[in-house]
């Protein structure tokens, strides 16, 4: 072999560790590990399917977990549960997202927070022309509007903390906040928001040590599932199937690795990896890996995008064509 081609393959097998080198260099904000043992932990929307699944989980991990929700009975059954599987008790604080008020005085009264899980959230799929406009304002108002609420209500005390210990604010949002679904008009809305709020807000806290996650769950069994399925439009099925289902417990596991490593998205299966590669924009990015990953397949992740929309297409033509 020439002196020339062994020196191109050397070439080749360096720039990419050029490039690593280059992303590890760059990458912002900086990574993180946020320990929740012996740490605060705020999960509102604590006393059902996926919230209830992260207080059962951060309770056994040795956090001070607190739920918060409106039902005071829902909330009461909840804590004996995580008292039955984990032996522990968490502290339960009822009130509705919607009032700040009533937000600011339930933060309050809990304590310093370390971690805030924004998970509250409620979904009803239809099609926007026969959804009520009272259903669409709840969705903006308990998802969106809620989650700002709590971040203005618990925002003072996390950035005031003396310990200066590294503290996060996470949102569950949803696959539907990375693509619109058919069906989820005012649901991808208020998830899509979410990451809007995420994306600026962290470059508002990161002075604070403050660091923020967003979690892209799919379909997750859960109560509101149960709730959702009971009337949910053919089609919202048919394209949400596109990602594998998930239990709550499962989601919970992968929602608080990415919230303990600091990750800005969290995403929660294989679908939702894809998703996250081929939606990553401008999103903040600690990870030179995923960096690279995000860098070298952002093209072959567009296709794989096109593909699912000509299929999801492809289901609203036949759906249409067979209900004529
Ligand atoms: N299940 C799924 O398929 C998926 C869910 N998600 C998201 O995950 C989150 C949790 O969903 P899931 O576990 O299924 O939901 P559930 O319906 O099982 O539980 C919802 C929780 O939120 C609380 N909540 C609802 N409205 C308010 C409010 N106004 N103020 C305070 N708390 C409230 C409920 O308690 P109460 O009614 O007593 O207030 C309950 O604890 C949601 O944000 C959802 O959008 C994301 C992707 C998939
Ligand atoms: C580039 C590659 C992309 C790969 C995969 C795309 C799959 C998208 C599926 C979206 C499913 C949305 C489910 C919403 C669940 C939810 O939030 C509700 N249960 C609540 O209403």
């Amino acid at each position: 072999m020439a002196v020339s081609d062994l020196s191109f393959l050397a070439l080749c097998a360096l720039l990419p560790i050029i490039f690593l080198i280059f992303l590890k260099l760059i990458v912002r904000p900086r990574p993180v590990k946020i320990p929740i043992k012996s740490r605060h932990v705020l999960i509102t929307g604590g006393s059902s399917g996926i919230g209830l699944a992260l207080a059962n989980q951060a309770a056994a991990e040795g956090a001070r977990v607190t739920i918060l929700a409106r039902n005071l009975e829902k909330l009461e059954e909840a804590k004996a549960s995580i008292r039955l599987s984990t032996g522990i008790d968490v502290a339960i604080v009822s009130a509705d997202v919607c009032d700040f008020e009533a937000v600011k005085e339930a933060v309050d009264s809990v304590g310093p927070i370390d971690v805030l899980v924004c998970n509250q959230g409620v979904f009803v799929a239809q099609e926007l022309e026969n959804q009520e406009m009272k259903e669409i304002r709840d969705m903006i108002e308990i998802n969106l509007i809620g989650t700002f609420n709590l971040v203005k209500a618990a925002l003072p005390s996390m950035k005031s903390r003396t310990d200066r210990k590294p503290v996060s604010i996470a949102f569950m949002s949803s696959q539907a906040g990375q693509v619109g679904i058919y069906g989820y008009t005012a649901y991808s809305a208020s998830k899509f928001g979410l990451r809007g709020l995420a994306e600026a807000l962290q470059q508002e806290v990161i002075a604070d040590n403050i660091h923020v996650s967003l979690i892209f769950p799919p379909d997750t069994d859960t109560p509101g599932l149960a709730e959702e399925n009971k009337r949910k439009p053919r089609l919202t099925s048919i394209i949400a199937a596109s990602s594998g289902a998930m239990k709550a417990d499962e989601v919970a596991k992968k929602a608080w690795s990415g919230i303990k490593s600091g990750s800005f998205f969290v995403p929660c299966n294989l679908e939702g990896f894809m998703l996250s590669v081929a939606t990553a924009g401008l999103s903040p990015q600690r990870s030179y890996l995923m960096a690279f990953v995000e860098v070298i397949s952002a093209g072959l992740m567009r296709v794989a995008g096109l593909c699912f929309q000509w299929s999801w297409y492809g289901s609203i033509e036949n759906f249409h064509a067979q209900h004529k």
